[in-house]
């Protein structure tokens, strides 16, 4: 991949075609040349309407000129097959392949990456033979008691997918099981968990791929402490879940060790072990493979080079036309579904660590704005809470809402003439419009500007598999971005210097006698004045 993104031909007629998008505020707009049918697309089960988008058929070619001029489906099977793209051409970096997809590459018996997949095989049948040991009561609490309880300690991409896909599918759930979880350092986060837990019954699965995060080592202390205190041996209690030659593999201290892998990023791992031991003890076997299912089925339909065939790409594509060509600096994610309210934290850090970058692969500064300010709650409470800046503030916030026609647990009622799930749905729809169309006034004050771009992704129901194809759905369209901008959007190095200097503050406090940076020193006298 030579040269700069800019200069490509499909980017220069992107350009071009930004200085006039499609006026969604036109009388007709919406309507006009079968505007609504034409603009969608379906993949594993879930369908993109995308009329609410201020793009047109020329704006469309373009993009997937650029889908194509760019290699992206050639990039994304390279990284499927095992590529070491996670790197920096000239620089120290990760230097790893980028495997996720290969934890649900098990229905095949052709893998993109056979060694990778095999090793996702033995672990999920690792797992369910221990998910049998549970059911069975032949693993059991140390006084006896059968499992119904599981605590995942992890933080980051150790917590954030995992809790996001646990919210989503409580509603399929195994009878009596119930998973707490528990991320931040702040005691309080453990001790109104364990407050809420019977420990007898309860198994706790340490989640850290390097075995060595601040926050989750602190909160096993804590979660084993309370366990002693109980009278209860911990290592009777607790799982580990991590990387391969982690310090945390250490058979003694933990019931069962499941292992991830190095080619397997924090942010993209909720499909392996990650993930995997949490929802395999709460939803079963049978419900997990329905969500690694449909994941795969989207991984599929990622490799469709017919962005109209292909969602992640298309998603990616409008994102690319939204911050790139119309500039906008934010991107809302808006699920109309009070099951997914943990699934914007979690794309907060599968896209902004992905890809809030600014160096390209090969170690230059780009020249393009990359990953977008992601943030979103469930409708129709965000209606009542952060809408009127959408329809009405300076800034223009591209929204991707998320819809079901059914609810997960069917029970609804006719009130006033329409369901709750119909209310919800109007709701989303009218949204959509009000944010595209707006709407004239002589009053200043009750005028809407309209031309507010959103796409709507929707769904049948809520289930597993649904879950897993939306999962994969976010993790290609993000990627597939990274390819676009030449970032690196598998590593993390900005994280580090928090961590550093948090480490030097913690041997200030403990009373370490050793140099660090002034600054450090003189705030936290200031703290502790
Ligand atoms: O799973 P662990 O090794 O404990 O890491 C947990 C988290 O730590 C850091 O914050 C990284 O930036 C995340 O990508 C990672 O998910």
């Amino acid at each position: 991949m030579n040269g700069s993104i800019i200069d490509s031909p499909a980017w220069q007629k992107l350009s071009l075609l930004a200085r006039q998008p499609y006026d969604l505020t036109k009388p007709g707009a919406l309507s006009a040349d079968n505007r609504l049918a034409s603009f969608t697309a379906t993949s594993a089960g879930l369908r993109l309407l995308f009329a609410t988008q201020r793009v047109d058929g020329q704006v469309l070619a373009a993009l997937q000129h650029l889908a194509d001029e760019q290699n992206l489906i050639g990039r994304l099977r390279e990284m499927k097959a095992g590529a070491v793209i996670n790197r920096i051409v000239g620089w120290p970096s990760e230097n790893r392949q980028v495997l996720h997809t290969s934890t649900r590459d098990i229905f095949t018996d052709k893998p993109a990456e056979p060694e990778s997949a095999s090793r996702a095989r033995r672990e999920l049948n690792k797992l369910e033979q221990f998910v049998q040991d549970v059911d069975s009561g032949r693993l059991h609490g140390a006084g006896g008691k059968p499992f119904r309880t599981m605590i995942n300690v992890g933080i980051g991409g150790s917590d954030l997918g995992p809790r996001a896909v646990h919210e989503a599918l409580q509603a399929f759930y195994r009878e009596g099981r119930q998973v707490r979880f528990i991320a931040n350092v702040d005691p309080d986060d453990a001790a109104r968990v364990l407050a809420s837990c019977d420990l007898e019954e309860t198994l706790v699965t340490i989640v850290s791929k390097s075995g060595s995060t601040l926050e989750t080592l602190t909160n096993e202390a804590l979660v084993r402490a309370a366990f002693e205190r109980a009278g209860l041996d911990s290592s009777r209690h607790f799982l580990a879940v991590t990387g391969i030659g982690s310090p945390m593999e250490d058979p003694q201290r933990y019931l069962r060790s499941f292992s991830m892998f190095d080619s397997i990023g924090g942010r993209y791992s909720t499909t392996s072990m990650v993930g995997g031991v949490s929802l395999g003890f709460a939803l079963g076997m049978d419900q997990l493979l329905a969500f690694l299912r449909g994941a795969a089925a989207m991984d599929a339909a990622a490799e469709e080079p017919d962005m109209y065939r292909n969602l992640p790409l298309l998603l990616a594509l409008l994102g690319i036309w939204n911050r790139n060509f119309l500039g906008y600096p934010t991107l809302a994610i808006l699920p109309y579904s009070q099951a997914l309210h943990r699934f914007p934290a979690h794309l907060q850090q599968c896209d902004m660590e992905s890809n809030g970058k600014a160096i390209t692969t090969d170690g230059e500064p780009v020249n393009v704005a990359t990953g977008p300010i992601v943030w979103g709650e469930p409708g129709t409470n965000g209606q009542h809470a952060f809408y009127q800046l959408l329809h009405q503030g300076t800034d223009i916030v591209p929204v991707e809402f998320i819809g079901f026609l059914q609810s997960q647990h069917q029970q609804d009622l006719l009130v006033a003439g329409t369901t709750s799930q119909q209310k919800l749905l109007a709701n989303l729809l009218a949204q959509a419009v009000a944010l595209a169309c707006g709407r004239a006034n002589d009053n200043p004050n009750q005028r809407f500007a309209g031309n507010r771009p959103s796409s709507i992704l929707v769904g049948e129901r809520l289930d597993p598999y649904a879950m897993g194809s939306l999962l994969s759905l976010y993790e290609a369209k993000i990627v597939f971005q990274g390819f676009v901008w030449r970032i690196n959007s598998f590593d993390q190095e900005g994280v580090q210097l928090g961590k550093i200097l948090a480490t030097d503050l913690l041997e200030l406090m403990q009373g370490v006698d050793r140099t660090v940076p002034s600054e450090l020193s003189q705030f936290l006298r200031e703290l502790e004045r």
